[in-house]
């Protein structure tokens, strides 16, 4: 038996390995503790330019690594350090998951997160959205309102399982577009991060839109419906990423980047209006109480049917669904079948629980093959510890907490550093290895902090389509590795953080059929 657990691949070097091995043990211990607020630890702060001169002077400093940035302000002045930007609130990086847990703990009842800025912005722009923003950027009562509304439509089992047979469909069809894309070794010839990206957003519309778009078909007509659809939808989450990762000047005035946001969410929202008038023509149609009782309700049904949600508060979720959902899931997908590909002795175990459970495969994927799929399930995990799509969850404190010896004060932001804390060899033994055993019930290699490791956040404002994403990645994980054997032939890929973390160059993978 080929034992994973020795033989394991190491992380591929993005700048971390150097900073986690030997000296990065970044603890309190290793730190001197004073009782003021004053005193934690950071660069030094100016008045104004706060502490801009410490990452100016930094010649090491990428901003699209800022991650190796946050790991050095870690190792220098212990694992809670305060940073201030120009005219943003102190903001307070928290590393240790028992930190986490006070800070998830203290929030939880009122979990307030930095308003996507841009967003709020373009939709207040827009008579349409009566200045509510939706729940990725509202805070407070008028978040609460929504999210405590859409929260068991999208998150329960038996409804998240209803989209399982159609996202089996576009998984398979994603598995036949890559037959079609390899060269005679295998090796796919397009660029396969768009190919995910085109995965990853027809399945999110079967959800949001209630239906295939047909983001895989070859004779889509420029111009048609589909198309405009898709187009929209992908001018949105790019014009979304370059406003929040940018420069910021739409604040000032109205720039292309912004513009293009403010037009293809319009064109996205005008799709979902669209589409909701079709699903309530059709639900008036479905006379006969028989006819009721065989109908099992969609997402987008059970929300319209929720007392206390407006029409316009369902476009507006089914709107959000769209970004929250398509780069973070095609990015998480990317990393698991780079992990596994990297990693052959992990693909002979995966495959070995996918024969047994699926047998030949020619069955569609159900929930009760799913729950059997233990050592893939933490294959999901482990590449959500050694690469998540984000840094961390964010919180604004609303009042004064202490943490430890210090205090934390309202208005402040905690960042909760979790992809960082998954690499710290306090928390996991061999972080840089990819160990999915390690997730196993009995935790072969050490217990684990609930909060180590927060790729989907945590409480009553972690994501809501944690269930949705899981669901798509253990089907492609299923359908891939049943067919095929992975292989990457190139040395460590790159990733850069902007907004959301991802892989710089191309994802070349080799598919060999089995
Ligand atoms: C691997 C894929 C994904 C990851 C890693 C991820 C991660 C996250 C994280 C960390 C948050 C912030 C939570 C917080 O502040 O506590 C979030 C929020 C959100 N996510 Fe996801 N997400 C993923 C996929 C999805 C999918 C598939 C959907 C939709 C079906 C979705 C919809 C949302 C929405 C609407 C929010 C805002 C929730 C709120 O503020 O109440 N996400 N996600």
């Amino acid at each position: 038996m080929i034992n994973s657990m020795r033989s394991v691949r190491l992380l591929p070097v993005w700048g971390v390995q150097q900073l986690v091995q030997g000296h990065a043990r970044v603890s309190t211990s290793s730190v001197s503790l004073t009782t003021t607020t004053s005193s934690i630890p950071g660069p030094k702060c100016y008045p104004v330019v706060g502490t801009l001169p410490d990452i100016l002077t930094d010649k090491e400093f990428d901003k699209e690594k800022i991650h190796l940035y946050f790991m050095k302000l870690f190792k220098k002045y212990g694992p809670i350090v305060k940073i201030k930007a120009p005219g943003e609130p102190t903001t307070v990086l928290v590393l240790r998951p028992e930190d986490c847990r006070e800070i998830l703990q203290h929030t939880r009842e009122n979990p307030v997160r930095t308003p996507m800025g841009c967003l709020k912005k373009a939709r207040d722009s827009n008579p349409f959205y009566e200045k509510k923003a939706g729940i990725v950027t509202e805070n407070g009562e008028e978040w609460w309102r929504v999210r405590s509304k859409v929260q068991v439509p999208v998150l329960k089992p038996e409804y998240v399982h209803s989209y399982l047979h159609d996202m089996d469909l576009v998984t398979q069809d994603l598995l036949e577009r890559i037959s079609r894309l390899r060269d005679a070794n295998g090796e796919i010839t397009v660029n396969f991060k768009e190919e995910l990206e085109k995965w990853s957003l027809e399945n999110i519309c079967l959800i949001s839109l209630n239906q295939r778009v047909g983001c895989f078909d070859p004779n889509m007509v420029p111009g048609s419906e589909p198309d405009l659809i898709v187009t929209a939808a992908r001018n949105f989450m790019s014009a979304l990423k370059d406003c929040e990762s940018g420069s910021k000047l739409w604040k000032i005035y109205p720039t292309k980047t912004f513009k293009q946001l403010q037009q293809s969410m319009d064109e996205v929202t005008k799709t979902c209006e669209g589409v909701l008038q079709e699903i309530e023509a059709n639900l008036e149609r479905v006379q006969s109480e028989e006819e009721m009782s065989r109908h099992k309700p969609k997402m987008v049904e059970l929300l319209l049917r929720e007392p206390g949600l407006t029409r316009k508060d369902v476009i507006t979720f089914m709107v959000d669904l769209i970004p929250g959902a398509t780069e973070t899931t095609s990015d998480n997908a990317a990393v698991v079948l780079y992990q596994l590909a990297r990693n052959p002795q992990v693909q002979v175990k995966v495959q070995g629980e996918l024969d047994r459970v699926l047998g030949d495969g020619t069955s569609p994927i159900t929930p009760h093959h799913l729950a059997q799929l233990t050592y893939t399930k933490a294959v999901f995990k482990e590449s959500n510890r050694i690469m998540p799509p984000l840094l961390g969850p964010v919180r604004i404190l609303q009042d004064n907490m202490c943490l430890g010896e210090y205090t934390l004060e309202k208005g402040w932001v905690a960042f909760l550093m979790s992809a960082l804390t998954a690499w710290d060899e306090e928390e996991f033994s061999r972080p840089l290895e990819f160990v999915p055993e390690r997730w196993l019930r009995h935790r072969p290699l050490g217990s684990i902090h609930p909060c180590a490791s927060l790729p989907f956040s945590h409480g009553i404002r972690m994501c809501p389509g944690k269930r949705i994403a899981e669901q798509e990645i253990y089907t492609l994980i299923a359908r891939t590795l049943h067919r095929y054997n992975l292989d990457w032939k190139y040395g460590d890929l790159e990733r850069t953080h902007k907004f959301v973390f991802s892989f710089k160059d191309p994802l070349k993978f080799t598919f060999i059929d089995r």
